[in-house]
């Protein structure tokens, strides 16, 4: 059976996958045999995996990603038992305005997803440093990405663009949306497991350190809460989230550079910046501090407006999914959104919900808590390529 590889290079995580291929010709499902993640590179950073037969133990220890990849792939190489790396799958966040599906990675290909750069500067040089990792280590395998912005490409045009003059959204200044594989991932299993809902209206809250919501309507995206960059809607734990434009045209006029604005934007931000205190939830929920209080309220308060955005995008609302870091784990921040939204039908059993068990609700619409698989729609995505 061939070994597919899927690397997942976050804006801080780092999320590793083993498969085993399943039947040829692209059929059946990849076989899990191992996955490991890191939450934050830096000195102390070490990935633990365990397939099994197989473990591995790599000590990162640095914060840059290009070294930390290089690092990463070299350590796990015992997983591997001297079997080969048939393809690499890799998680690339901006595929641009074309690009609807998983692609074969190509020079031409790469140099076009090098210049997105800076449409995601906390993403995109990180996918294509473990892109590079990965073609030095095995230069035999095939290499593949999977792109966050594809499952949005049919977006209607009044979901895709902003009311700029024509020509911008030629040039590409689009509402792209991102999470795509998660909200992929999401979609099959409610098509697998609730075919009635996944047939009908449904939002998907992706919340864990990035954070967006998308609409599905019978399975497809139509709308999401990010935009032409992973800033755009709810705030995060370091991003700002939906911002007043004349907010950055502001910080212009009083000095503040483009490199200062970003960093302000991406990494002083949301969760963090507007606590004080940490971009970790779990943090927030622990301390007994206004800061803390305070940026709860406002996640909370943002993600109920965004629900509501999306029910009236799709027209109404037959299901509401959690899923990512908080989403799958986080009861306290679900009921206090859903507090403002018994009008959508919307409302939570505490009990279920403090379990995070699968269904949460005690009214008429259905609200479910499901754990997401980047990985899983990685290696999908590398084995259907693979030759
Ligand atoms: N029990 C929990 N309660 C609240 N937040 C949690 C909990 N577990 C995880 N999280 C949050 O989830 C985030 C990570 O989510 P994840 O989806 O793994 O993020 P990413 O893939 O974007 O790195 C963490 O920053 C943490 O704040
Ligand atoms: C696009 C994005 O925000 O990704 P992540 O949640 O991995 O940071
Ligand atoms: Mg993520």
């Amino acid at each position: 059976m061939r070994l597919i590889l899927t690397l997942n290079a976050g804006s801080s995580s780092i999320k590793v996958g083993l498969y085993e291929a399943g039947a040829a010709g692209g059929l059946g499902e990849p076989r899990e045999l191992a996955r490991g993640q890191v939450e934050a590179l830096g000195a102390a950073a070490v990935m633990e995996i365990d397939a099994g037969r197989a473990r591995a133990r790599v000590e990162i220890g640095v914060a840059d990603h290009a070294t930390a990849l290089a690092r990463l792939i070299a350590g796990l190489q015992p997983l591997f038992a001297g079997r080969e790396i048939a393809a690499v799958g890799h998680r690339i966040v901006h595929g641009g305005a074309d690009i609807d599906g998983p692609r074969l990675l190509t020079p031409e290909l790469v140099a076009e997803l090098e210049a997105l750069t800076p449409l995601a500067p906390l993403h995109q040089p990180h996918n294509l440093a473990g892109l590079r990792a990965a073609m030095t280590a095995f230069p035999q395998a095939c290499q593949v990405a999977a792109f966050d912005t594809a499952f949005h490409r049919g977006h209607p045009f009044v979901n895709d663009t902003f009311a700029l003059p024509r020509r911008f959204y030629e040039a590409g200044v689009r509402r792209y949306g991102f999470h795509g594989l998660s909200y992929d991932y999401i979609a099959g299993r409610l098509a697998q497991d609730h075919p009635e809902l996944a047939r009908g209206r449904v939002i998907v809250a992706h919340l864990g350190n990035g954070a967006s919501l998308c609409a599905l309507d019978g399975g497809r995206s139509i709308a999401s809460t990010m935009g032409f960059s992973a800033l755009d809607g709810m705030p995060m734990g370091t991003r700002v989230g939906q911002l007043d434009p004349g907010v950055v045209l502001y910080l212009l006029e009083q000095g503040m550079s483009g490199g200062e604005i970003t960093d302000l934007l991406y990494r002083e931000s949301g969760l963090l910046g507007l606590s004080g205190l940490s971009h970790d939830m779990r943090v927030l929920l622990a301390t007994d501090s206004a800061g803390a209080e305070e940026a709860i309220a406002y996640f909370t308060f943002r993600l109920a407006r965004e629900i509501g955005g999306l029910a009236a995008a799709l027209g109404g609302v037959d299901a509401l999914v959690f899923t990512g870091g908080i989403g799958e784990n986080a009861g306290p921040i679900r009921a206090r959104a859903l507090e403002r939204l018994g009008f959508l039908g919307l409302s939570v059993d505490p009990a279920r919900n403090a379990a995070n068990a699968a269904m949460i609700h005690a009214g008429p619409v259905p609200i479910l808590v499901m754990p997401t698989d980047e990985e899983r729609v990685i290696a999908r995505a590398a084995m259907a390529l693979a030759p």
